[in-house]
């Protein structure tokens, strides 16, 4: 069964893995695909991407979302903290990019389980990412 959010019904079979709950593969995609869109658009942190490589960077989130929920891909990208160096990430541009996976994550209908599960698999890379604690400490 393909739904989101479902399980095996009355059963005490394993749980599914979060990369299954959120629709596999097709689903990631497209979640990725939406969330780049608003990032792209988000006035308050595009201009960080300006220079990026769009195509690699939408491939790359598919490959750590899939690896990271427990699916059959393998993350082939930089580690967090070398890709993000230098960048001068604030604290504030991070949780920017967070609210628009969220705005993302609520189109898509993702329950609140799997939304949960999915960022608490991304907040622990904040501390690799982000290079500005405060804003008011540049
Ligand atoms: C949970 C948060 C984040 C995750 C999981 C994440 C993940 C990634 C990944 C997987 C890549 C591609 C690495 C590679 O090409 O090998 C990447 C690149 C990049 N990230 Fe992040 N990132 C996050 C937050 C941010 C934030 C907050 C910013 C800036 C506002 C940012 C800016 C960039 C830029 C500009 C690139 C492209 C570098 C290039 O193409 O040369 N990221 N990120």
């Amino acid at each position: 069964c393909n739904t989101v959010g479902s399980g095996p019904a009355g059963t005490a079979a394993a749980e599914q893995s979060l990369y299954d709950r959120l629709g596999g593969k097709t689903a990631i995609t497209a979640v990725v695909d939406d969330f780049v869109g608003r990032v792209a658009a988000d006035t308050r942190i595009n201009g960080k991407f300006a220079n990026a490589n769009i195509p690699r960077l939408e491939s790359m989130l598919v490959d750590q979302i899939c690896q990271a929920s427990g699916g059959p891909c393998t993350y082939t990208g930089r580690d967090m903290k070398s890709t993000h160096a230098g960048m001068g990430v604030s604290s504030s541009d991070f949780d920017a990019l967070v609210g628009d996976l969220v705005a993302t994550l609520n189109k898509f209908k993702v329950p609140e389980r799997e939304k949960n599960e999915l960022l608490s698999a991304l907040g622990p890379m904040k501390s690799d990412i982000v290079e500005k604690p405060m804003a008011s400490m540049r």
